[in-house]
């Protein structure tokens, strides 16, 4: 179809000035553009302040409940952002994830989208309205709001782009583009213009908050053209596709995941140890984690997770209570241009160590290396190992 997909992110719509900022940009584009709709989170902070909320009531909110409360945050924006666009003459309407069709599993905090029911949508596309969905959020086959998990309005977005197969989807920011580090980390972050899908799908796994995972996912396997770049400015930002993978150990970023635990099971297989995390997580409303790497350790399995620090937080305490917690690390991951070399592990391995750094694992895969190690030393390890982007090649 002819469409363009936004998706306009929390920091972008922080006050209703910068939702009227993002209303006359929609405005600019309907003059040109027929098929136009629109995604956005919930404004600035607003997501934190409710799972905070729910916290202050209850130490194990239930998931069906909090999976409501956190949806509202995406209802406010689309609603404030149709009324300030039918206050600007262009007509617009706004759905929540129920009203747009957006069918999901029973998962009421990580739920998984099963199928879009578009007509209502595309009904209103054909009317000539601006479609404004709110985003993270859809409703379960029985009924209930499900959300889709932190950051999940990109996957809103990218999922509408998949299923009416847009011209593309924009994933606008209150920054210029995807940077080789966190921005509010390295001052002397660049921007990278271009990137494949297996480039950022790496670079979110490891830590890249610019998008949801599981979004990235959407938009490689259905080959959805992804842009992602500034909602206030005329920067240039990043574009997405599939590219061919140069055979170059070059570095091209740095992420990091700041909280991570290593969790000891006592039991002997790996899907035992799940098991027991998925069932013991399950008893106290506790969504189940990112895993990160699992090990053989002695008299059990390790298991490497990460999550959002209000989940995060409860597994640590739950766990620490039963004495399966073994430590609390973070992880830093070097994301190549090509796949890595094993003169590239040497490379790290040596500044780090001469920054007196102890690396406790190490992880390599086609496209990345990884280190688990300390939080105090993460800001560090971040620094040191970034200077590698300005290496041109290291092999
Ligand atoms: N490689 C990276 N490039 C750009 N931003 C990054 C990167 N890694 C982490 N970030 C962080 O990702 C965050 C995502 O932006 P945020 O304002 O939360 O997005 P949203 O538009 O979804 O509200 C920013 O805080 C930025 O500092
Ligand atoms: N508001 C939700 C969903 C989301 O996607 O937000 P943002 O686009 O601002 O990261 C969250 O904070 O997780």
């Amino acid at each position: 179809m002819e469409l363009i997909v936004q998706k306009f992110g929390g920091a972008t719509l922080s006050d209703l000035g910068k939702i009227k900022l993002v209303a006359n940009r929609i405005h600019e584009l309907k003059q040109t553009q027929k098929n136009i709709i629109v995604i956005v989170s919930a404004m600035g902070k607003t997501t934190d302040s409710l799972i905070w909320q729910s916290y202050d009531l209850s130490q194990h909110p239930d998931p069906r409940e909090l999976g409501v409360l956190l949806s509202t945050g995406e209802i406010i924006s689309a609603s404030l952002l149709a009324i300030a666009l039918n206050n600007l003459g262009c007509p617009a309407i706004s759905f929540n994830g129920a009203q747009a069709g957006i069918i999901t599993d029973e998962n009421h905090l990580n739920a998984t989208i099963q199928f879009i029911e578009s007509v209502r949508i595309e009904d209103s596309l054909q009317s000539g309205k601006v479609v404004i969905l709110a985003g993270f959020q859809g409703v379960g086959t029985s009924g209930d709001v499900t959300t889709l998990g932190r950051g999940g309005s990109d996957t809103t977005a990218l999922a509408i782009a998949a299923h009416l197969q847009a011209e593309r989807c924009e994933i606008l920011k209150d920054f210029p583009a995807i940077y080789s580090a966190d921005p509010q980390l390295i001052k002397e972050a660049e921007p990278i213009t271009n990137l494949s899908y297996d480039q950022l799908l790496d670079m979110t796994f490891w830590g890249a908050k610019v998008l949801q995972y599981r979004s990235v996912e959407i938009a490689k396997k259905y080959n959805v053209p992804l842009y992602v770049g500034p909602a206030h400015t005329n920067q240039i930002g990043t574009i997405v596709e599939d590219t061919k993978m140069i055979e170059d150990a070059k570095v091209m970023c740095l992420n990091s995941h700041a909280h991570v635990l290593r969790v000891h099971s006592s039991l002997e297989t790996l899907s035992e140890s799940i098991e027991w995390l998925k069932s013991f997580l399950k008893t106290k409303n506790i969504p189940f984690p990112q895993l990160l790497h699992t090990e053989r350790a002695e008299g059990g399995i390790d298991l490497f997770m990460t999550a959002p620090v209000e989940s995060l937080g409860p597994i640590a305490s739950e766990l620490g209570n039963q004495s399966y917690l073994n430590e609390s690390l973070c992880s830093v991951t070097a994301t190549c241009q090509g796949s890595t070399k094993p003169e590239l592990l040497e490379k790290m391995i040596d500044m780090l160590e001469t920054k007196g750094i102890k690396i406790i694992y190490m992880i390599v895969s086609a496209m990345s290396v990884t280190i688990f190690i300390k939080p105090v030393y993460r800001m560090q390890a971040i620094e040191t190992l970034h200077q590698l982007i300005r290496v041109p090649k290291i092999f």
